[in-house]
């Protein structure tokens, strides 16, 4: 799995330490760091988090990983992609059903409201889940699609 991966100054160093517990997992092929990669470069979440959204709608990465302060402006920013389903989750019920009723391609998350212990574990709980497209909630994400196309 190709994960990209971005954050503000707020949530560089979840950041690098979700990125690395990335690497090392057998499960990732891939982390392509959208940056911000130093403490002083203040750049604003939504460029950040929209370079990697599109990663993702360009088929360039699988998933994206997004960190901010609370995970919202993260989450608000990728959601203007087309094509991207992303949401905020800290803890592992709804980062699986993101994945599993949802589709969603994006987990945001907020440095300053979840601890890098818990990041870690329901980041990798993240990791585990895929979408059925056969299952009854593909017809309601196909629902969000049209919408979105129409
Ligand atoms: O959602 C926005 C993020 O939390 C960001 O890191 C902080 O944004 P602010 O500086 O506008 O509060």
């Amino acid at each position: 799995m190709r994960i990209a991966v971005a954050a503000d100054d707020a949530g560089l160093e979840l950041k690098n330490v979700l990125s690395r517990m990335l690497s090392d997992d057998p499960r990732v092929t891939e982390v392509q760091d959208h940056g911000v990669h130093a403490p002083d470069d203040d750049r604003p979440y939504p460029p950040l988090g929209i370079a990697a959204a599109e990663a993702v709608a360009r088929g360039e990465a699988d998933r994206a990983l997004l960190i901010c302060g609370t995970g919202i402006g993260m989450c608000i920013s990728a959601n203007k992609v087309p094509g991207i389903r992303a949401t905020v989750a800290h803890d592992a019920y709804s980062v699986e059903r993101s994945v599993k009723s949802n589709d969603c391609q994006v987990l945001t998350m907020g440095a300053r409201v979840v601890g890098p212990e818990l990041a870690k574990r329901v980041v990798g709980e993240w990791l585990g889940h895929t979408f059925d497209p056969a299952s009854p909630s593909a017809a309601k994400v196909a629902r969000i699609s049209a919408y979105e196309q129409s």
